[in-house]
């Protein structure tokens, strides 16, 4: 594995414990992330984006499990890697910021304190456990104040006084954005962080995230189900149906000229702007439920171009130049 990959999944399986059996959400994904690459994962809800992202993070809830395959971090397993340990491991190295920042903020704590803590992880004083209240251990205040200014914090010094639950989304986003600055992460993980913002927030999160990629040369992992807005982030895009990779490829390719015909789907339910065209064409039916996954290519019940074939095989992923695909098409 090169030393500039940051991060490599292999053939991964995770499943979901439902209904007395295993329903797999992630299916043979591979993915690599390259040192300083955006990586956009893209697809509905339910395509398995949150599982692959809880999967690399050691955070899969108690009924589901990786099945199969390995998660390399800078050339490192981590798929076996026990929790407790993780927890240490995941803090200093992988970040990752949610739809909604009070899940991971910790309702009790000045911003101040978790910010604090957040120095004391990077600085090895202790292990990354949010959730669970501590004195902090260092007081490096001016550091926590430039980290709340580089976000746009207006009042770094009142804001850092308050608790998460007296902030707005979008400051509570930033303290997010400010934390990952003071952890120096080598991945961070943005699992749809705009989605429950307004769009000049949107805007002002997505141009943050650029700056703190660009200002500590980390690596990525953008999910969202918005293929324009992880477009405009992003390297390279996967294309993520019923828990599959579907397409793979350079981000400005997989918008200007999609293969996959899930991948036109996406593109053509862009409700306008896009190329100052007009395009609202959804794609039919629904993503499918994995307890009851169609046999053949998942994706045939909604496919116009869907043959005798799609029905039966389920297709391989076909490398051509640059782009991956899995589709009998090609
Ligand atoms: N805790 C859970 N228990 C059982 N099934 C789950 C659980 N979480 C997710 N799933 C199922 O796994 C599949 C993939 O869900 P996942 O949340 O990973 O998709 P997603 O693409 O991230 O969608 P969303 O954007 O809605 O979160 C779905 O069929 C979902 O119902």
């Amino acid at each position: 594995m090169s030393e500039e990959l940051t991060l490599r999944v292999e053939n991964l399986w995770v499943s979901y414990y439902l209904e007395g059996r295993e329903a797999f959400a992630v299916r043979d994904v591979y993915l690599d992330v390259g040192k300083g690459e955006v990586v956009g994962i893209v697809g509905e809800s339910g395509s398995g984006k949150s599982t692959l992202a809880h999967a690399i993070i050691g955070l899969l809830p108690r009924n589901s499990r990786i099945s199969k395959g390995r998660i390399l971090f800078k050339g490192k397993d981590i798929t076996g890697i026990k929790t407790d340990q993780r927890y240490l491991y995941r803090g200093t190295n992988i970040f990752m910021i949610f739809q909604d920042p009070m899940s991971s903020l910790n309702p009790t704590m000045k911003i101040r304190d978790q910010l604090q803590e957040a120095i004391d992880v990077r600085l090895g004083k202790r292990g990354w456990n949010i959730g669970t209240w501590r004195p902090p251990k260092g007081n490096n205040e001016e550091e926590i104040v430039d980290s709340l200014e580089r976000v746009g914090i207006k009042r770094p010094r009142v804001i850092m006084e308050k608790y998460p639950h007296q902030l707005s989304g979008g400051e509570r986003q930033r303290v997010m954005i400010a934390m990952a600055y003071l952890l120096k992460p080598s991945l961070l993980i943005a699992d749809e962080p705009t989605t429950a913002l307004d769009m000049i927030t949107q805007a002002q999160v997505m141009r943050l995230i650029t700056e703190l990629r660009e200002s500590l040369g980390l690596s990525v992992l953008f999910i969202s189900h918005d293929i324009v807005l992880v477009g405009q982030i992003a390297d390279r895009i996967v294309v993520m149906y019923a828990g599959k990779a579907v397409e793979e490829g350079k981000a400005e390719e997989i918008v200007e000229s999609p293969m996959h015909p899930y991948t036109k789907g996406l593109i053509n339910s862009i409700p306008d702007g896009y190329k100052n065209e007009k395009r609202i064409e959804s794609i039919p039916g629904s993503p499918p439920n994995i307890l009851k996954l169609p046999p053949g290519c998942s994706f045939n019940p909604r496919c116009k171009f869907a043959m005798e074939k799609c029905m039966s095989e389920d297709p391989e992923t076909r490398v051509l130049g640059g782009r991956k695909v899995a589709c009998h098409l090609y």
